[in-house]
């Protein structure tokens, strides 16, 4: 065992509360700080997102501190995409292989479930309503205001972890010292949550185990199922032009807009005009930084050191799977050289968070726009097809991200080529049928075994 040490988390968060109980776990004595209240006490305005997607990655993490069948009671399976046009016809999009389903949770209802099971821990102790003011990185002190009183304390723990998300004060305080990079990049779009109700019944409206698509070219509105029936939605809209946030200034603006465009999901939507006026506009942010430690005695995790946009449903696996690369590190760790330890967890997780906040600006373009086009759907078919026949060779690009560990970086270097042979086999194609065509068969046997184009993952010693 190595040496027990006073850890401090900076946010009490999905990352940070999961966090705690891995580190709880090896001995060590943890203090969280979490500006917002005790969430299983207080009901807090402001809080967005109300559901989020979770994927294998997640899974593995809950599964590796002994939480994940509690929460997938509570988790609910979303199979395929629906798509939604403007007549309110649909079309379907399977996520993955027969039995492959991504899982719509609560986040409040996740981050409780993380908290509880830390009750009776006690090693591990949550301080609510302390917001994180101020950090000096060399002493390792941390000035905290209790956000009830206006007081300030400080605590100067052996090790921080700053997992206080997106807009994070640790990293703010990194962002001070010399050869520190960072870029953020925000898009020209926003986010509204709306809400499609149960129905008097107390059932889904539209079909539950799915993530439900309005694809409408440059903007969209989605739509994840809650255990209670309803659907939360989320409109990605422009801050400004022809069709934005800014032209919607009346309930009639609204009312016309939404009937012209969502016609389907207007009558399912009740509260529609309240919610819009009420509900704030989210902003959608990339954050990119290096490195993530400071003398190995501080150390940034999940979003507070890589934001993505959340197209891709992965920004909370990536910060779940910080956590397991993490722990795997701590295997074999002999305890002395945090520093060292810190260094090589962040150079090990850098290029996948690099890519995976890639990849969730292209998977915008994929929902918000491409799903509507048979011709990708067909596409989606096909490659269904070439993983079928290959299995060994091809796992499609989504896949990969989704339902495998395999290293983000890894799986957006092999979706590029799967791109580059697709556009190739695509030129055969009008119909499913043609899959079967000889020259497609030929032109994946050459690229795929003779060409060994796609070449299964190993892993590189970092
Ligand atoms: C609209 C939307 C939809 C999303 N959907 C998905 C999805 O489907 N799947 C997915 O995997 N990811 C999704 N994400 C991303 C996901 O929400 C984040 O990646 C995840 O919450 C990151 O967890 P975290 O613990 O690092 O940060 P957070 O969850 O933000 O936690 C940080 C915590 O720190 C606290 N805090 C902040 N500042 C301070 C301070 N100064 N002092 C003390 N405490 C502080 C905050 O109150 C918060 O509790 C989505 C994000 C958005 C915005
Ligand atoms: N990648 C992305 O596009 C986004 C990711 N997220 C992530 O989602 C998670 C949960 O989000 P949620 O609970 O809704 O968080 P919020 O959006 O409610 O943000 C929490 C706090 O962060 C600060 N904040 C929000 N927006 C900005 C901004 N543009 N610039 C500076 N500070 C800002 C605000 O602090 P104050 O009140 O002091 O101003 C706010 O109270 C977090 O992990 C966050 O990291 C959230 C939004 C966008
Ligand atoms: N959770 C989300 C939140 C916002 C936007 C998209 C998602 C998704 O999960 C999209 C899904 N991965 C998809 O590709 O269809």
């Amino acid at each position: 065992m190595t040496e027990k040490k006073n850890i401090a988390i900076m946010g009490a968060g999905l990352v940070g509360s999961l966090l705690s109980l891995y580190l709880a776990r090896r001995g060590h004595k943890v203090d969280l700080y979490e500006r917002r209240p005790d969430l299983r006490t207080t009901i807090i305005d402001g809080g967005r997102s109300i559901n989020l997607a979770l994927s294998d990655r997640g899974w593995r993490a809950l599964k590796g501190i002994g939480i994940e069948e509690e929460v997938r009671k509570v988790a609910i399976p979303m199979r395929r995409r629906v798509m939604h046009d403007e007549q309110g016809n649909l079309t379907y999009q399977p996520y993955g292989k027969e039995g492959q389903a991504i899982y719509s949770v609560s986040r409040g209802g996740l981050n409780m479930v993380l908290m509880n099971r830390s009750e009776p821990n006690p090693d591990i102790t949550y301080h609510f309503s302390r917001q994180a003011m101020d950090v000096n990185l060399r002493t390792n002190e941390v000035q905290l205001r209790n956000v009830e009183t206006g007081e300030i304390e400080t605590i100067q723990p052996d090790l921080l972890f700053g997992a206080d998300g997106a807009f994070s004060v640790v990293r703010g305080a990194m962002q001070k010292t010399e050869r520190f990079n960072y870029e953020q990049h925000y898009l020209e779009y926003g986010y509204k949550e709306l809400t499609i109700p149960a129905t008097a019944e107390g059932s889904w409206a539209i079909e539950k185990n799915a993530l439900h698509i309005w694809p409408r070219g440059n903007y969209m509105m989605i739509a994840l199922p809650n255990v209670d029936g309803s659907f939360t939605c989320t409109l990605f809209f422009p801050y400004e032009g022809e069709h934005s946030f800014a032209n919607i200034k009346t309930k009639d603006d609204l009312l016309s807009f939404f009937n012209e465009v969502f016609p389907d999901a207007v009558p399912l939507m009740p509260e529609l005009s309240t919610e819009y006026f009420e509900n704030p506009v989210g902003s959608l942010v990339t954050v990119k930084s290096f490195p993530w430690s400071y003398e190995g005695k501080s150390l940034l995790i999940g979003d507070a050191s890589h934001a993505v946009v959340p197209f891709y449903g992965q920004g909370m696996n990536a910060g779940f799977e910080d956590i397991t690369v993490l722990d795997q590190m701590l295997d074999s760790f002999d305890g002395e050289d945090w520093e060292a330890l810190f260094n090589k967890f962040e150079r090990r997780r850098k290029p996948n968070a690099d890519a995976i906040a890639d990849l969730a600006v292209m998977n915008f373009i994929e929902m918000r726009d491409k799903v509507a086009n048979a011709r990708f759907l067909l596409r989606k078919k096909i490659e269904g097809k070439i993983s079928e026949q290959y299995p060994d060779r091809w796992i499609p690009l989504y896949s990969m991200v989704t339902f495998t560990d395999l290293p983000y970086s890894y799986a957006m270097e092999t979706g590029l080529k799967q791109e580059e042979i697709m556009k190739k086999v695509m030129k055969h194609i009008k119909t499913v049928e043609d899959y079967d065509k000889p020259e497609v068969q030929q032109l994946l046997e050459k690229q795929l075994v003779q060409k060994e184009k796609l070449k299964p993952y190993k892993a590189k010693e970092v």
